[in-house]
């Protein structure tokens, strides 16, 4: 999160009148995070996040989002609950954007990840995979391989701004993603971006996943490759197989991996940098002067993507 469009204290009352929270006591901007505006808001009757949702989050996406997060917290995966309005919708407008009231959740995310978070991790991936099998809306992967050219050229050819050479690496490299991405993999509802900031941990024990603003369908061996790439590298940047290890082990506990998806893991890796290897670059370039937010390195996904192109096979994640 991050904010990107101010609330006065005239608005936020204005928009608050239509719900049932009672007094505000505190309200303020949420600087960590990229996407949306967020504030924490604590009322009489609890704390809350209150999130205005910007540029990469479509109005008409807005029902699955937050239809999937009551979907899944029926089925026992902790995550926040949207809030209703007296008029019984979980979304209005604020400052000309959607804008929605959700519960907050306890509990902190990992700042150094350790093994056992990616074990915790892995059962709970499984976990949301099978949730969302009887959940009843779609939503196609608007940032799958097919939306990475465009993005890439929306960047209007300024990556050599960031590394020398970038841009052609890039070219090559969506070529190659174009022609190889997997088809026929089994698939249902995925998280798509389930960072270290966006699953929180009590002690050891995971309690819950907040973010599901990129949720969509798509095959779930492609969200493990997300996991894989945002949980197990080192800082210094060395992939540690011992925490994929852990992640994709937890996992098939929960929901067996077939062979076909454990093959198509290094493919599915290099896509899943790549994906957020662009935004982070698109982001890098376009910063809107004066937001609070602090955009994230495009270079670190390079970085993994390099990783990934040199792998052979699942056996470098860990797996015998
Ligand atoms: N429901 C919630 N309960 C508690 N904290 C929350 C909640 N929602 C968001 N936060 C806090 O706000 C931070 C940013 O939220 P979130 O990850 O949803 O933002 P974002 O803009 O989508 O960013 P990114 O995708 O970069 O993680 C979280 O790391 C967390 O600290
Ligand atoms: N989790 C993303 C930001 C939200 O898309 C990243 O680290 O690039």
């Amino acid at each position: 999160m991050a904010v990107y469009t101010e609330v006065s204290d005239e608005e936020l009352r204005a928009f608050l009148g239509a719900y049932d929270l009672g007094e505000v006591l505190t309200f303020k901007g949420i600087a960590e995070g990229v996407e949306n505006s967020n504030f924490l808001l604590g009322t009489r009757s609890g704390n809350y996040v209150l999130t205005l949702y910007e540029k990469r989050v479509h109005r008409e996406d807005l029902p699955f989002f937050l239809g999937l997060m009551e979907h899944l917290a029926s089925r026992g995966i902790a995550c926040p609950l949207p809030v209703k309005a007296r008029d019984g919708a979980v979304l209005h407008d604020l400052r000309g954007r959607p804008a929605a009231v959700i519960t907050f959740l306890e509990g902190l995310w990992p700042r150094r990840v350790h093994p056992f978070h990616c074990q915790e991790l892995g059962a709970q991936l499984a976990r949301l995979h099978l949730a969302g099998g009887d959940f009843a809306l779609k939503r196609p992967n608007a940032l799958s391989v097919g939306s990475w050219r465009p993005l890439y050229e929306s960047c209007d050819g300024r990556a050599d701004q960031v590394c020398e050479g970038l841009a052609a690496g890039l070219e090559r490299e969506l070529d190659r993603l174009e022609a190889e991405w997997p088809a026929g993999l089994p698939e249902g509802v995925i998280h798509a971006d389930l960072f270290p900031d966006n699953v929180f941990f009590r002690d050891e024990k995971l309690t819950g996943l907040i973010d599901f603003y990129f949720a969509c369908n798509d095959c779930f061996a492609y969200d493990l490759a997300i996991c894989m790439n945002a949980w197990c590298f080192e800082p210094d940047g060395a992939f540690n197989a011992t925490k994929a290890r852990h992640l994709l082990n937890s996992y098939r506990g929960q929901r067996p991996v077939g062979p076909e998806e454990l093959a198509a893991l290094p493919i599915l890796a290099r896509g899943a940098a790549m994906r957020f290897l662009l935004t982070r670059l698109y982001d890098w370039l376009n910063c809107p002067a004066g937001a609070l937010v602090t955009p994230k390195d495009p270079l670190e996904y390079w970085h993994k993507l390099r990783f990934h192109q040199g792998v052979r096979g699942p056996g470098a994640y860990g797996l015998t």
